[in-house]
């Protein structure tokens, strides 16, 4: 019997890659309403930032993230691994601060969905949420000799103010607030017939009620960090966005979060991270077939 199966170019993997965690943040800065975040109906608490920008944003980081996969597809050691991608990481935050006129949209994304596209193309052939999180820490906890010591960034601050783990932590930790929070969140919500729109709002609210976002740290403090951290807690304990009381408690919430002017940013970027993971990990009919690796050799994907 002849087999029949699709061979796939391994740059033809890393393009889809690319597209699904664009895809990931196009989603995120879509979802309405989002308390304090940029979404289609307003700016939340950015005056420097539009759902456009956002968008903008995104599609211009295409590139980076095409060439983090194919990294990733190479049989790079390691560390060598983490300096490539290091290394774009970084241009592609000269590139995101070129079309966004110096506004930072996705410092976090890239980081964060970077370490993950990168160790998703790592195991194409165990695409789980924990294969893919724990392969993202491993790299996140190479020290880059390249990278800055120390960048000045708001969320380095915040993390020496606060003595928090901030972006970094997150990732070298494996993402815990996206598998532990987000995926579950997300899916019981999907289980119980909610909306979309609804389950990955109920999923963003799982992550504000943990992360300690240095978004909301350093522009508010540790008072907003609590205040929010306890207002999205409140909403999901009512039963979440779809309960009458649910819904009340999110109003307050966002109020609270404009009147302070803080913006969960961070958490933004762990909600993007989760659906990039949980489309990855649904078993994509384009997955489900061969490639050609780098050594010319025809590998499966399989489940
Ligand atoms: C490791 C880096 C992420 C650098 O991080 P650093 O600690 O130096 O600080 P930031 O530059 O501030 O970046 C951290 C960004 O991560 C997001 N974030 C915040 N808290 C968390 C958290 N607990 N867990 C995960 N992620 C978190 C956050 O990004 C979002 O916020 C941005 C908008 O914030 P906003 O306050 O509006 O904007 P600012 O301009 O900062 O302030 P204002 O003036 O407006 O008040 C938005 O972009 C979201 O994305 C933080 O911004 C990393 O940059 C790094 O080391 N890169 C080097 C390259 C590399 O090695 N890459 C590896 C492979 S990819
Ligand atoms: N929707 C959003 N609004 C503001 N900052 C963000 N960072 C990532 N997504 C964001």
């Amino acid at each position: 019997m002849v087999e029949i199966y699709q061979v796939i170019e391994s740059n033809a993997l890393a393009e889809k890659l690319a597209d699904m965690v664009i895809a990931a943040l196009i989603d995120e800065a879509t979802l309405t309403p989002k308390p304090g975040l940029v979404d289609m109906r307003s700016r939340g608490a950015h005056y420097d930032m539009s759902w456009s920008l956002m968008c903008d944003s995104a599609l211009a980081l295409r590139p980076t993230f095409y060439a983090m996969a194919d990294a990733g597809m190479q049989r790079y050691p390691q560390r060598q691994l983490r300096e490539i991608i290091g290394a774009l990481g970084r241009a592609g935050e000269v590139r995101m601060m070129e079309v966004s006129n110096g506004v930072n949209t996705h410092r976090g994304a890239i980081w964060a969905l970077g370490l993950l596209v990168t160790a998703a193309a790592q195991n194409l052939s165990a695409l789980s949420v924990n294969a893919i999180t724990e392969c993202a820490a491993r790299l996140a906890q190479i020290d880059d000799q390249f990278a800055p010591k120390f960048t000045g960034n708001k969320g380095e601050q915040a993390c020496f103010r606060y003595q928090v783990g901030g972006a970094r932590a997150q990732a070298q930790t494996g993402f815990p607030f996206v598998v532990d929070h987000a995926l579950p969140t997300l899916h019981r919500s999907r289980k119980q017939g909610d909306k979309e729109t609804c389950a990955q709002l109920n999923a963003l609210l799982s992550i504000m009620a943990v992360l300690d976002d240095t978004c909301i740290l350093s522009r508010g403090g540790t008072s907003a960090l609590t205040s929010v951290q306890i207002g999205a807690r409140k909403v999901l304990e009512l039963g979440g966005v779809t309960t009458a009381p649910g819904k009340a408690a999110l109003h307050n919430l966002e109020a609270d979060m404009l009147r302070r002017h803080v913006s969960p940013g961070g958490s933004a970027d762990m909600l993007a991270a989760a659906l990039f993971v949980d489309n990855l990990t649904k078993q994509p009919k384009w997955l489900s077939s061969k490639f050609v690796d780098s050594d010319n050799q025809i590998q499966t994907i399989g489940w």
